[in-house]
């Protein structure tokens, strides 16, 4: 499979200008008697990678479809460069804050390379008698297209799969397609669900140099993770969401030596060098890869429409 984490050399998603990219205040989600997210605070400024960790059921992923357009929160505001986001996906998307789902959503019958000009068409302004006739404008858009959707394969590692059905491929790579799509949108702030759930050592490094990527290229990013290696490796900043109110936020250093953490989700204080065992379990692998043995995958692909 491809893990490959080339550092782009073309102009990548929308730089913004720097600052607040994403101020969430006082959001309140209930689900009838239950209060799934409450009160909750958080801002992501440009150039942030940002980390929302907490036991299951904490509301993560509540809070992420707050923000997203997916669900009305019952109280609080969501604003993105300063302007409140509309309740609606599309047009959250469109106004720059692009996510991926804990459970893969792809168009699993689709290409690769379908795949990524749909995540396009918030930013292509060809209408659809333009497409019918497919006039120069049109034809033009769809160059242009193309050619952005395939400097985001390369990106991503994927370009060798261009015509590949989304299904077909291995988990990691669905993963990464998902990113893709995303970026295709050219969002000034990206979410990512649990980017690394369900991948071998090596799938979760090539993760987190393509996060790091997308940081360098002017996008910030908000990432909900149970790999805590990955959130205290990767995040200029982490918080904590505990029975969906926000417990802690801070500097990884600060999260993962509060005892409330630690006594509410993490268990026992995090320790070691980060990334260092992944390093060796991946030095290990690529040996066993050269040897000649085979190194299993990280499964079977998940398919669209499954859960969250
Ligand atoms: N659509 C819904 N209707 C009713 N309850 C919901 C709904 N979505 C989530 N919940 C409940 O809200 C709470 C928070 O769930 P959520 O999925 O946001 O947690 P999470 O932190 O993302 O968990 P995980 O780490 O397991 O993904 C849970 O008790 C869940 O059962």
């Amino acid at each position: 499979m491809t893990t490959t984490s080339t550092t782009p050399a073309t102009p990548g998603p929308a730089a913004g200008p720097g600052g607040t990219v994403l101020e969430a205040t006082g959001v309140t989600m209930r689900f009838g008697g239950l209060t799934a997210v409450r009160g909750v605070d958080l801002t992501v400024d440009s150039g942030e990678i940002v980390g929302l960790i907490g036991p299951n059921g904490a509301g993560k992923t509540t809070f992420f479809n707050c923000l997203t357009g997916l669900y009305v929160p019952t109280e609080g505001t969501v604003k993105y460069r300063g302007t409140v986001l509309p309740h609606r996906s599309h047009l959250v998307t469109k106004a720059g804050v692009a996510r991926t789902f804990q459970n893969i959503r792809l168009f699993a019958n689709m290409t690769v390379l379908e795949n990524v000009l749909v995540g396009r068409h918030t930013r292509t302004k060809e209408g659809l008698w333009s497409a019918l006739l497919r006039g120069p404008g049109f034809r033009k858009a769809e160059r242009e297209s193309e050619e952005r959707a395939m400097e985001l394969l390369e990106f991503t590692g994927l370009d060798a799969k261009r015509d590949h059905l989304a299904r077909n491929l291995a988990y990691g790579e669905q993963r990464k397609l998902e990113i893709a799509r995303a970026l295709a949108s050219e969002p000034g702030l990206l979410l990512l669900d649990e980017p690394t759930a369900g991948m071998n050592p090596q799938e979760t490094m090539a993760t987190q140099e393509l996060v790091r990527a997308i940081r360098r290229q002017g996008t910030a990013v908000l990432v909900i993770e149970h790999d805590m290696r990955f959130i205290f490796n990767m995040c200029d900043r982490v918080a904590v969401l505990v029975q969906g109110e926000k417990l802690v936020e801070g500097s990884p250093q600060v999260v993962q030596s509060d005892e409330r953490v630690v006594a509410a989700y993490l268990g026992t204080p995090f320790e070691g060098e980060p990334g260092e065992s992944e390093a060796a379990e991946v030095r290990a692998a690529e040996a066993r890869e050269a040897g000649g043995t085979s190194s299993s995958g990280s499964g079977e692909g998940k398919k669209e429409g499954e859960g969250k």
